[in-house]
């Protein structure tokens, strides 16, 4: 557990691994999470991978700073992070808006970019009715008022069925955000279009989706690979919004060799 004083607040990450490890991913987590969604994950990748995770603005144990911020503050706080930390050319892994995240981090810093992830992302999701909806049910409810609806989005109907206490966890992950945080996040997604960056995109990219996304369903995931010269686009059977924590098997099976540079294992 570590803490940086970066932007004006204080972010929570860990990196996990030897620092002189052959390869570095660095996750962005999405809407509602922190970073312990990616743990699963990182327990199917190799040795010779090392990881930085972080909790974005406002959510795990990330300060919030103004309640209104932008997209260009939290591709900010990414940068000031990995400078922070001193990892160098690494490759970026963003889910939902961690993907925007990292596109914008493309845009801003591709010095720092070897590959790219983009998880059940897009350069713009949902439409400004949608999001002003979800901000104006959380101001009257809650997070726990919408926790239904997001958890129907973040995981298919078997997790539901066959992993009932992982679902009340992260519902209870979901709860436990700042709903500030959350409506602050919202608005930025609602206010960012990147649809001019995939098409800028020059490093190996990998775009994969959940065939159950309610949140970036595979069309939309596709869209965005069609726009990316030479994406590679993947979709994990079986899985919701969340495929870090429903499928981390399956997607590091993509993953690991796509950062190694080998062939996809079978
Ligand atoms: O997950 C995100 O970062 C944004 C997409 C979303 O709205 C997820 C959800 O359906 O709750």
């Amino acid at each position: 557990m570590a803490f940086a004083a970066i932007n004006g607040i204080t972010v929570h990450y860990e990196f996990i691994g030897d620092p002189g490890a052959r390869h570095t991913i660095v996750f962005s987590n999405s809407l509602g999470t922190d970073f312990r969604i990616w743990l699963p994950l990182f327990d199917e990748l190799g040795d010779d991978v090392s990881v930085l995770l972080y909790d974005s603005r406002g959510h795990g144990l990330t300060g919030l700073g103004a309640a209104e911020f932008s997209m260009e503050d939290l591709v900010g706080d990414l940068v000031a992070l990995v400078d922070h930390v001193g990892i160098g050319k690494a490759v970026f892994c963003g889910l939902s808006v961690g993907g925007m995240v990292v596109q914008g981090l493309w845009r801003k810093r591709p010095d720092l970019v070897r590959k790219l992830v983009l998880c059940d992302t897009a350069p713009k999701i949902g439409t400004a009715e949608t999001w002003n909806n979800r901000i104006e049910a959380i101001r009257k409810t809650g997070l726990a008022g919408i926790a239904d609806s997001v958890m129907e989005r973040w995981f298919t109907n078997s997790f539901h069925e066959e992993r009932r206490v992982d679902l009340a966890g992260y519902r209870l992950m979901l709860e436990r955000q700042s709903a500030a945080a959350y409506i602050g996040t919202c608005e930025v997604i609602r206010d960012t279009d990147l649809s001019a960056i995939p098409p800028t995109i020059t490093v190996p990219t990998l775009c994969v989706v959940g065939d159950q996304d309610g949140s970036t369903p595979p069309d939309l995931v596709r869209g965005m690979a069609d726009m990316i010269p030479g994406a590679r686009f993947e979709v994990i059977e079986g899985c919701g919004h969340i495929p870090c924590v429903e499928q981390p098997q399956r997607l590091a099976a993509l993953i690991e060799p796509f950062v190694k540079g080998m062939k996809g294992r079978p």
